[in-house]
């Protein structure tokens, strides 16, 4: 099973969206220079809500091969959520995905695995493909306790997820010691609970779900550790923030096979 290896940059709450068409733009040049192939490595852009449209028309208007998504979404459809985005509204805008349940909203906005499998359920539904965020906390992590918890947050994400609309999905491991601190997982570790994750896919489904999910690491991903993090078997890209906000480090995240052995 060949998995096209993605990665996302999650700009998180920074660039406005005049700053966002340059960075595109420059994303864009740079891996047109380097003769990127999107087939063999697919690049995301993750920005806020009030960039995707300028994203959304830069990409289009310049045929770019980079792709585009958002960092949430409401689990309702339409009707009085004050200040809340539907998954409509984000294919409508052409994102191709949502990241779901990353860390930051976990920590400040309470969300819990019951309500990251109805957002997934809701951007499945949208035709979208939703990045489903997991990982532990420094505290889990020095108990030894990483697998079981991550492990857990995907049970529950799953439970209301059938075989087909698992399949869609993309899982981001980020342990959340390692998220913004420049403390990087090491392949070993990142490897741990991937490969994990993907066998209780396995468990949860079968096989061949388990080995259609793409998993990602995310947590301190730089030009300089990204390919021997990508050597892992069950690594599958990158859901990267700090460095994605620079287009030559984020083309080089792209281009990581280029420096493998680095
Ligand atoms: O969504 C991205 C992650 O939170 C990783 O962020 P970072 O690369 O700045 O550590």
């Amino acid at each position: 099973m060949t998995r096209t290896p993605l990665m996302a940059g999650n700009w998180k709450m920074n660039l406005d969206h005049y700053e966002a068409v340059a960075l595109v733009q420059k994303l864009d040049w740079t891996l047109k220079d380097a003769k990127h192939d999107y087939e063999t490595v697919e690049v995301a852009v993750i920005p806020p809500f009030t960039d995707i449209r300028s994203v959304q028309t830069i990409v289009d208007a310049d045929k770019m091969g980079i792709v585009f998504g958002a960092q949430d979404v409401s689990e309702h459809e339409s009707g009085a959520y004050t200040g809340e985005i539907s998954a409509a509204m984000l294919s409508r805008l052409g994102c191709t995905y949502v990241v779901i349940g990353h860390s930051e909203r976990r920590q400040y906005h309470g969300e819990d695995d019951a309500l990251i499998g109805r957002k997934a359920k809701a951007v499945l539904k949208a035709g979208m493909t939703p990045i489903i965020c997991c990982g532990e906390g420094l505290d889990v992590r020095k108990e030894g306790r990483q697998v079981d918890y991550t492990l857990a947050q995907i049970d529950g994400a799953y439970a209301d997820l059938d075989a087909d609309e698992a399949k869609k999905t993309v899982i981001a491991y980020e342990p959340v010691w390692a998220i913004g601190t420049g403390e990087v997982a090491t392949p070993e570790d990142a490897q741990e609970v991937c490969g994990a994750i993907r066998a209780r896919l396995a468990e949860l489904y079968d096989q061949e779900t388990a080995d259609a999910v793409r998993i990602l690491y995310g947590g301190s991903v730089k030009s300089s550790n990204v390919a021997e993090i990508m050597a892992k078997d069950d690594v599958d890209g990158a859901l990267v923030g700090g460095a994605s906000l620079k287009a030559e480090e984020f083309a080089a995240i792209a281009r990581f096979t280029e420096h493998a052995g680095a």
